[in-house]
């Protein structure tokens, strides 16, 4: 049986009208019963959930669970077939996206192929203030190179400011999209398996970057998506478990992230163990 869904992922009954939808005062992102629909099939479910300044998400789920989809609806790229969504005091339907997304950090792979493999690393970052992927006559201020650069010295790449982004490590490329998706100091972050692909100490260095993210007070609020629960970083406070569109559970991380709900959301009895703030799962 399914625990109660935490308080955090009720969403109060409103009107579903993007002109009367009127989001909490502290949610950075809500959503009321959205379903995606594509080719018949719905990606995504019903699903309503809540996200308030300060908090840290991870969402978790098997392959195909929608968890990209609805990272896309977060994202302000891909519009609902249902349902309601604010992002940062606006509605999706009555608010111009283009105008929204700069306030919206996003890393995702499908980005990191839109990324020219001969833009250089600074440009790779720098150009994600006029929400381009590569570099044309766009005029760029002193302070947003000083920012990149800073962004890139902050997320590991110094030295590599001047490298060609198809050059990279998969790590490097991974921190290149982070330091972007964080150019426009954004309100929200979002980042799609950002250790997927990624060797034992690259993910190791990444969570702890991760972590350190997590606790800064002054970091947009954050939610990653992943397979892997050694890849929640410690300081994430909330979880949003997803199976076939829908949601298997969400809430705070340790009483969402237990065996009983991971077993249903992964659809294998499993034994999850807790070190020092680190989870791993087995089969049981
Ligand atoms: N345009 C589309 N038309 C039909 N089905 C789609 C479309 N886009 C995605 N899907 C399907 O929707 C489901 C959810 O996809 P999604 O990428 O959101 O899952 P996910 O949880 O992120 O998966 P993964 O962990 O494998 O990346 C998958 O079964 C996928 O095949």
């Amino acid at each position: 049986m399914t625990p109660p869904v935490s308080e955090t992922s009720h969403v109060p009954d409103r009107p579903l009208d993007p002109d009367l939808f009127i989001p909490s005062g502290d949610s950075v992102l809500e959503l009321a019963a959205v379903t995606v629909s594509r080719g018949g099939k719905e990606l995504v479910r019903e699903i309503s959930w809540q996200v308030r300044e300060g908090e840290r998400w991870i969402i978790m789920g098997p392959n195909g669970a929608g968890k990209s989809t609805l990272l896309q609806v977060a994202a302000a790229r891909l519009h609902p077939s249902a349902g309601m969504v604010g992002i940062l005091d606006e509605v999706i339907g009555a608010v111009d996206v283009f105008e929204l997304r700069p306030r919206i950090g996003l890393s995702s792979a499908a980005l990191a192929t839109q990324l020219p493999e001969n833009e250089t690393v600074l440009n790779a970052i720098v150009t994600a203030s006029w929400g381009v992927t590569g570099r044309w006559n766009e005029g760029y201020e002193s302070f947003d190179e000083d920012r990149a650069r800073d962004l890139a010295a902050q997320w590991g790449l110094e030295g590599l400011e001047d490298r060609r982004f198809g050059t990279l490590s998969e790590g490097e490329r991974k921190r290149v999209l982070i330091a972007r998706a964080l150019m426009t100091d954004p309100e929200l972050l979002l980042l799609d398996e950002p250790a997927a692909g990624l060797d034992l100490a690259g993910r190791e260095s990444l969570v702890s970057s991760l972590t350190e993210l997590a606790q800064d007070e002054d970091a947009p609020a954050l939610v990653l998506v992943t397979h892997h629960l050694e890849e929640v970083p410690p300081g994430f406070t909330h979880a949003l478990l997803m199976r076939g569109g829908s949601v298997v559970a969400a809430g705070e991380l340790e009483t969402t992230l237990t065996e009983q709900n991971l077993s249903e959301t992964f659809g294998v009895p499993l034994k999850v163990s807790v070190t020092e703030g680190r989870y791993t799962a087995v089969a049981a």
